[in-house]
This record gives structure tokens, sequence and C-alpha cells, in this order.
């Protein structure tokens, strides 16, 4: 697996009496990033889920490389995630979320905070409290904390959503930049314009099984 961060091979996941997943099979590589696309429902999310090992699958394999695992690990370490849009405390700004989250594993400061909040445009002084915040910048926040511990890999749901122009912009040159640096992005969207910016393949969901357009 020497530079593959994450396999799915022939995974199927049922939930309930749906069969989301079928037979779906994507080898992720370092520095590199992936779109997966297809219609509303068709599972990118649970993919998405898989790929982070946030859910186990129903039948076939998840195989992380070996330097994200170990230590008793059941979840694989140095994956930031987003999925299924952004989870905070409400009444906390953007700052003591982020300093909240960070607190956990101690690998960012408060300066660090600080600086990614202003990175992505919002301002790490503010004391407003996360449930006012415009759909845009609870969207920001979301993506702060995915980007918080400087992770390896990014899965990321839908990231530009609510984002206006300067910000798709801000993000996209951000997501550039993180895979300059060796990092790898599993990203949904369903933005054309998007997926051109920054998808080096792109992998399509249809009927449970993944296909690279
Ligand atoms: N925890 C769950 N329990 C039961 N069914 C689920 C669960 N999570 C997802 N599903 C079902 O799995 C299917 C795929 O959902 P998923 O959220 O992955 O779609 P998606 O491709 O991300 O859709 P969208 O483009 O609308 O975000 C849907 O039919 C959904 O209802």
């Amino acid at each position: 697996m020497t530079d593959t961060v994450v396999e799915l091979a022939d995974v199927t996941k049922k939930l309930g009496h749906h069969e989301v997943l079928r037979g779906a099979s994507i080898a992720v590589k370092r520095a590199t990033s992936y779109a997966i696309v297809g219609a509303n429902g068709s599972g990118k999310s649970v993919l998405l889920r898989h790929l982070c090992g946030l859910m186990l699958p129903s039948g076939g394999t998840v195989r992380f490389a070996p330097e994200f695992m170990g230590g008793g690990r059941r979840f694989p370490d140095r994956f930031g995630v987003m999925i299924d849009g952004p989870a905070y405390v409400a009444g906390f700004s953007a700052m003591k979320n982020l300093t909240a989250l960070a607190a956990i594993r101690k690998r960012a400061s408060k300066a660090d905070c600080a600086k990614m909040l202003e990175q992505l445009g919002l301002d790490a002084s503010s004391r407003k409290a996360a449930r006012t915040f415009s759909l845009g910048m609870k969207q920001k926040l979301g993506l702060a904390q995915a980007m918080i511990e400087q992770p390896e890999v990014l899965i990321l749901d839908e990231p530009f959503n609510a984002l206006d122009a300067e910000s798709v912009q801000m993000l996209t040159a951000l997501l550039d930049e993180f895979r300059a640096g060796g990092g790898t992005v599993v990203f949904t969207s369903h933005r054309g314009e998007d997926i051109d910016a920054i998808a080096d393949e792109v992998h399509e969901l249809d009927g449970g099984a993944l296909t690279k357009a």
C-alpha cells in the first residue's frame, strides 16, 4: 500500500433495507485530490464515512495505510473530516469552538486557531455565537475544524457549499496548497467548476459502485 492512503475493495453497505454501496472500490493515493460525484442520495456521504472509518462496511474491505492506524485506534489518525455539513457548539464563538476542539489532542495552539480562522475569513476575536452565523460562516467554521490539526488527509462533503465567489477562490487555493504539500483530499461536489479547479481524479457513484470518469 506504499502510496495508498486508504483502499476500499468491493465494499457493500446495507442501511435498513437499502444497499447503498454495492461493490464500491477505490484506492486513494497520497498527494492527490479526488472528487466524488453522483446524484442526490447516491451514497456519496456514506462512501466518505467509510473512507475515514466512521462507518464499517457490510461486505468487502477497507484498509488504511498502517501509519494512520496502530495504538488500538478505531479511526485513522491525521484525517480531517467534515461530512453532512459543519457541526459545532451553537452557543460558542468560532474561536471558542475551535480552541475547545484543539484542546482535546493539543495539536494546535490558540494562535494556530486564530490564524486558521482568519485564513478562512472568520473573525477570531468576535464573540458572536455560532448559532447566529450565516450559512457561509458556519461552513468556514466546519472547514477550520477539519483543518486545524494539520491533517494529512481531508475528507470533505460539499466543502464549497454556501461560499461566496471570493471564498471559493480562497478555499481552492488552500486545498491546492494542501495537496502540493503532500496532502490528500477526497471531496464531494455538485458544481462542475469546483471539480475542474481542484480534482485530479473524478469518480462517479452510480448504483452503489464507483466508476472513474
Ligand atoms: N444512517 C442511515 N440510515 C439509513 N439510511 C441512510 C443512512 N445514511 C444514509 N442513508 C441513505 O443512504 C442513501 C445515500 O445517502 P447519502 O447521504 O450518502 O447520499 P449523497 O449521495 O451524499 O446525497 P446528497 O447529494 O443529497 O448529499 C440515501 O438513500 C439515504 O437515505
